[in-house]
């Protein structure tokens, strides 16, 4: 067994901690060093199930099976043994909801992922029973099919066998921090963090318990539910079917928005952080008090790290390099999305096209479930570089709806925004973001900062690391871009958006 060492300096150059970063598309495994650089990484995507229009589904075991070779593969990359990892970090796609037989370990279902809405009447019978602001009060989430807890009351409900085994006290929810968790540990841990717990919309972020009440009103029993831990402790240890036998502490555990906040060291109220995926997630650390958004934002948990909880508000966008994903495999104008900025680049400045990527309905501000994609101006010029403009610019414009709610509500101007994630890899997309936000962008130096947060979670927990001025230190910013047009064409352009946005709601409406 590694045993948790404090401190140990003269050790750590030979050291690591790896990262585990389960996202939508693809599993990550990294392992940094002590100064918190890169030493080995290996990445796998897996299979995206759409059994359904707007359903989406991932096989649980196949993430498994991902992790675990991306784990070896890593070691292998950067040719270190296992047993020179000090600790492990998770970090995870949020909300998918998995569930499985203890017993057996097999999944009752395949994963419904965050973005699924087969969920959605589930979310609406609750708005229309009135509780929607009991459940804002406990959970800081607005009623929506995005977060776990209609997901898990659609596997209930629709599973043959489900509620029986739930009866039985055979059967285990789980997010995939969790899922992930129990495999590591060979089914001895079954636990999440406050992160993670905090998007299910069935624990309470003011008392930081399971809530009894949410749980009888969806009709969810609680003995399905893990135990939640702070974000950085020794959660358990690697079983010997993984690290080569090796018993390697687990002992970070964060949703990965959390963590890339984290990451980018965001430690302070008020700092900000945008991570452009598949989604794009804007997140605010708000200090240790639970404030609730009066416009549409989302209070969430931070990070629970040494007995204390920082709570964050959060502007969740579901579509943002997903889009870019549509533009490759669904319309095929693309072969590879880093070809998205050369045609950006190449579009007539003077052309107005404007696609609203509401795929799975919009998030922040806006919260419609129901809302579906469009696009407007096109003309009889229109080629596939404006077409593939618009659409990068759609991330942007999307950013902007959130973060100018974010200042209003907070009454705090954000005239910097921290970013990372694959799409902030796309300087087009960068430049325009500052344009059309007014605000300085600092793009990180390594996009992994997911993983890293990851990594730092778990460095403290074990001393790797001693504290959070010693991850600042570590942190190295990377380009910036700074806004270079006119007010009068930024309120031309924006406007231009809103008008969009609300075509697209009057043709879903009518
Ligand atoms: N150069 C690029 N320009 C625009 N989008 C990009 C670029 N490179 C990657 N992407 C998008 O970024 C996303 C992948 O980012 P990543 O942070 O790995 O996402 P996730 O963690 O959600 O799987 C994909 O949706 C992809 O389309
Ligand atoms: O997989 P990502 O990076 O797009 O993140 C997904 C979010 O956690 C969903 O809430």
């Amino acid at each position: 067994m590694l045993v948790p060492m404090n401190g140990v300096s003269s050790m750590s150059d030979e050291q690591y901690i790896m990262a585990i970063d389960q996202g939508t598309t693809s599993s990550r495994a990294m392992l940094f060093n002590h100064v918190g650089q890169v030493v080995g990484k290996a990445q796998k995507e897996f299979t995206q199930h759409f059994p359904s229009p707007g359903w989406v589904e991932h096989d649980a075991e196949e993430i498994w099976n991902s992790v675990q070779s991306v784990m070896a593969d890593a070691l292998i990359q950067a040719h270190v043994a296992p047993y020179k990892v000090r600790g492990i970090g998770i970090t995870n796609q949020r909300e998918t909801t998995v569930m499985w037989n203890k017993k057996t370990g097999q999944p009752v279902h395949r994963a419904i992922v965050w973005q699924s809405k087969q969920t959605a009447a589930i979310a609406d019978e609750w708005k229309a029973a009135g509780l929607t602001d009991m459940i804002r009060q406990k959970t800081g989430l607005v009623v929506d099919s995005y977060f776990s807890a209609s997901k898990i009351k659609w596997l209930l409900d629709n599973v043959p066998g489900c509620r029986e085994q739930a009866e039985n006290g055979d059967l285990l929810f789980g997010t995939i921090d969790t899922w992930l968790l129990w495999k590591l540990t060979g089914g001895k841990v079954h636990a999440t963090d406050y992160t993670n717990a905090s998007r299910t919309m069935l624990f309470n972020i003011n008392d930081l318990q399971w809530d009894q009440e949410l749980l009888s009103a969806f009709d969810i029993p609680a003995n399905i539910l893990p135990e939640v831990r702070p974000s950085s402790e020794i959660y358990g240890y690697t079983a010997n079917y993984t690290m080569s036998g090796v018993s390697v502490p687990i002992c970070g555990i964060a949703g990965d928005q959390q963590a890339a906040l984290v990451g980018q060291t965001a430690f302070d109220a008020g700092n900000v952080k945008n991570t452009y995926g598949t989604g794009a997630f804007i997140v605010m650390n708000i200090g240790d008090k639970p404030t609730l958004s009066n416009q549409g934002l989302l209070t969430t948990i931070a990070y629970g790290i040494g007995g204390k909880v920082t709570y964050a508000l959060e502007g969740s966008i579901f579509v943002a390099g997903s889009a870019i994903q549509w533009l490759r495999d669904g319309m095929e104008l693309v072969n590879d999305a880093s070809e998205s900025e050369a045609l950006a680049r190449a579009a007539d400045e003077d052309d107005n096209v404007y696609v609203v990527p509401a795929f799975t309905g919009l998030g922040a501000p806006y919260w419609d479930q129901s809302l579906r994609g469009a696009v407007f101006g096109l003309t009889r010029g229109t080629t596939k570089a404006q077409f593939v403009r618009a659409t990068l610019q759609a991330i942007a414009y999307q950013t902007k709806d959130v973060v100018d709610t974010m200042a209003a509500d907070t009454g705090l101007p954000i005239d910097a925004l921290h970013v990372d994630g694959g799409a902030a890899r796309n300087d087009y997309l960068m430049q325009f973001q500052a344009d059309i936000l007014n605000a300085t962008i600092r793009r990180a130096k390594i996009s992994e900062t997911t993983a890293l947060g990851a990594a730092f979670l778990a460095g403290l927990a074990i001393g790797f690391w001693q504290d959070q001025d010693e991850l600042r230190k570590l942190y190295e910013s990377g380009d910036s871009f700074t806004p270079q047009i006119t007010d009068e064409r930024r309120h031309k352009l924006y406007h231009g958006w809103q008008v969009a946005i609300k075509a697209a709601q009057a043709f879903e409406q009518d």
